[in-house]
């Protein structure tokens, strides 16, 4: 399998402490992959690193055969990499389908701040807009909940509208921060489905959880940060029997 990402001795150093120390990872067209971790393993600082939310030390992130560690966010959001959760919230006073167009507004001309504000350059862009957003609400199954206040959904909803705005700049690859983080059984449950689904319609996807049953059923790969560092990487079933793991991550998590 060829890599879209390609993120090789990654660093990040804030004054005397090394956030990520020299990490490499690939994420393959149409796979999974997990990273996991302690608290202060480094695994947001990685995300950041490759969204572009913060530069990197030393090292580069490679998306489809280019180098992209010099760009800024919203030039990587139109080379199709897409976050979801934690650092981009639901609107709640905007309806569900508004809510998944402010993500389209992210990668088109006008932007998301046009896109709140309704302005004039927003309008024109709405119809083309308006039925991106419906594509993606039916794809993550909310479409006949498109006029629906956001805050009137129940937590796993919000989840999934939150999929929608990102899918909405038709990415290639999707970065999900803590995907079931907060979530119930059935709710986590079925957010696992539909991630299993844009896996199948073959969306590359790069995921932080600390959720270790969620990471076994998703992951084709996992890699494992401890102080910074990978301490181990591969499927899985491989990285939950090897010791250094079990004695960083899995050991006080289980
Ligand atoms: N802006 C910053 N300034 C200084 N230190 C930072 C900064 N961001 C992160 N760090 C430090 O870098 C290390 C890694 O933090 P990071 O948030 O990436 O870990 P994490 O694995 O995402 O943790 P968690 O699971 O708790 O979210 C920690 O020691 C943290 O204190």
């Amino acid at each position: 399998m060829s890599a879209l990402l390609s993120v090789r001795g990654a660093t990040r150093r804030f004054g005397g402490v090394y956030a990520v120390r020299d990490v490499s990872l690939d994420v393959a067209h149409g796979e999974t992959h997990a990273v996991i971790g302690p608290n202060g393993a480094g695994k947001s600082t990685l995300f950041k690193l490759i969204g572009g939310q913060l530069v990197a030390t030393a090292g580069t992130v490679g998306y489809d055969g280019a180098r992209i560690d010099r760009l800024a966010p919203h030039r990587r959001a139109r080379l199709g990499i897409a976050f979801a959760f934690q650092d981009v919230p639901v609107f709640h006073r905007m309806t569900v389908a508004e809510n998944v167009m402010v993500g389209a507004h992210a990668v088109t001309g006008a932007g998301p701040v046009a896109a709140v504000l309704r302005l004039p350059r927003h309008r024109r862009e709405e119809a083309s807009i308006r039925s991106l957003a419906t594509v993606a609400l039916d794809r993550v199954g909310l479409g006949s909940l498109a006029d629906r206040a956001a805050d009137s959904l129940p937590l796993g909803q919000q989840r999934a509208l939150q999929v929608a705005r990102a899918l909405c700049g038709r990415p290639r690859l999707l970065l999900l921060d803590e995907p079931a983080s907060g979530l119930r059984g059935p709710e986590r449950s079925a957010l696992a489905g539909l991630i299993e689904q844009l896996r199948g319609e073959g969306l590359s996807i790069l995921l932080v959880e600390h959720d270790v049953a969620f990471v076994a059923r998703l992951a084709d790969r996992v890699t494992v940060l401890d102080l910074g560092r990978v301490i181990a990487s591969g499927p899985f079933a491989q990285i939950r029997s090897d010791p250094a793991v079990i004695a960083a991550y899995l050991g006080g998590a289980e």
